[in-house]
């Protein structure tokens, strides 16, 4: 597993993206810069193989020639498609266990279809956009929190506060994907419910093609409650999805 962490020119934020499996490589780590040691191509991560102490060359072919292997991107590539996730971030689902919402499960979930080679040989990648609360940050959630409190749902209280119910943009994905050598006309398996979702990451150019929506059913529903978040709250956020944001899950699978 991989984490490469993207800057852009269009927030302050570092957007994630973390890979599974050896296909997908960053076309942007590894170029060369003008400049550059091999020791700051080791310490930026643009490296092939593992680090150890007195490694002194980041580049492939000293390594097949030290370590008898093969490089990680010149294996030929799976027939299957790689796995991907565009996940936003919700620090109060992933780190401090909130029961409102089930962003911590289908993090989880996405990390563990993605690290199994029988169900993703491809491997595959999340793409961790830095967008709380659907874009209009954490101070903004906690008081959309409040207003659920009082009988709103997730969004009216986006609504009440003056922000559109999803305030969220996919362009940084759609680069982040094509950085990874996932754009193209191969395409890639998308993990999600959301509409928006699939249209927007594909780009305005088609740069990313979605081949197979696969679908994210909360664990409870899929095993009659034995695992994943059960609340009130969850069940409600969930029926709001569907009903308002059109995602597409079977309120009975
Ligand atoms: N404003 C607001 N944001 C929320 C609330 N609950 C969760 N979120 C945010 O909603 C976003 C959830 O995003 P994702 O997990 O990418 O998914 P999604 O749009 O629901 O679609 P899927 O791909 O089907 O999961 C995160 O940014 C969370 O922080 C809420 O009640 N109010």
């Amino acid at each position: 597993m991989w984490l490469h962490v993207y800057s852009n020119s269009v927030d302050a934020k570092e957007h994630l993206a973390i890979v599974f499996g050896a296909h997908t490589r960053s076309r942007s780590l590894d170029a060369e810069r003008p400049g550059e040691t091999e020791l700051d191509r080791m310490t930026r991560g643009a490296y092939v193989g593992r680090l150890y102490p007195g490694r002194t060359s980041s580049r492939v072919d000293q390594l097949k020639r030290a370590e008898h292997t093969e490089p990680a991107h010149g294996r030929p590539e799976p027939a299957a498609l790689p796995l991907v996730r565009i996940h936003s971030e919700c620090y109060t689902g992933e780190t401090v266990w909130s029961a409102r919402c089930d962003c911590g499960e289908q993090l989880d979930e996405a990390a563990r279809l993605m690290a199994d080679p029988t169900l993703s040989p491809a491997g595959g990648a999340i793409i961790y956009l830095r967008q709380e609360g659907r874009g209009i940050g954490l101070g903004e959630k906690l008081k959309a929190y409040n207003l659920q409190d009082l009988g709103n749902d997730t969004y009216e209280a986006n609504i009440l506060l003056r922000h559109p119910a999803d305030a969220r943009s996919y362009g940084l994905a759609t680069a982040m994907l094509m950085d990874l050598g996932l754009g193209g006309e191969r395409g890639i398996r998308l993990l999600t419910n959301n509409p928006d979702k699939v249209h927007a990451v594909e780009g305005p150019g088609r740069e990313v093609v979605v081949r197979e929506r696969v679908a994210m059913v909360p664990l409870a529903w899929k095993t009659g409650g034995a695992q994943g978040i059960k609340s009130e709250e969850v069940e409600k956020y969930l029926s709001t999805k569907i009903e308002k944001f059109k995602h597409m899950l079977d309120q009975k699978s």
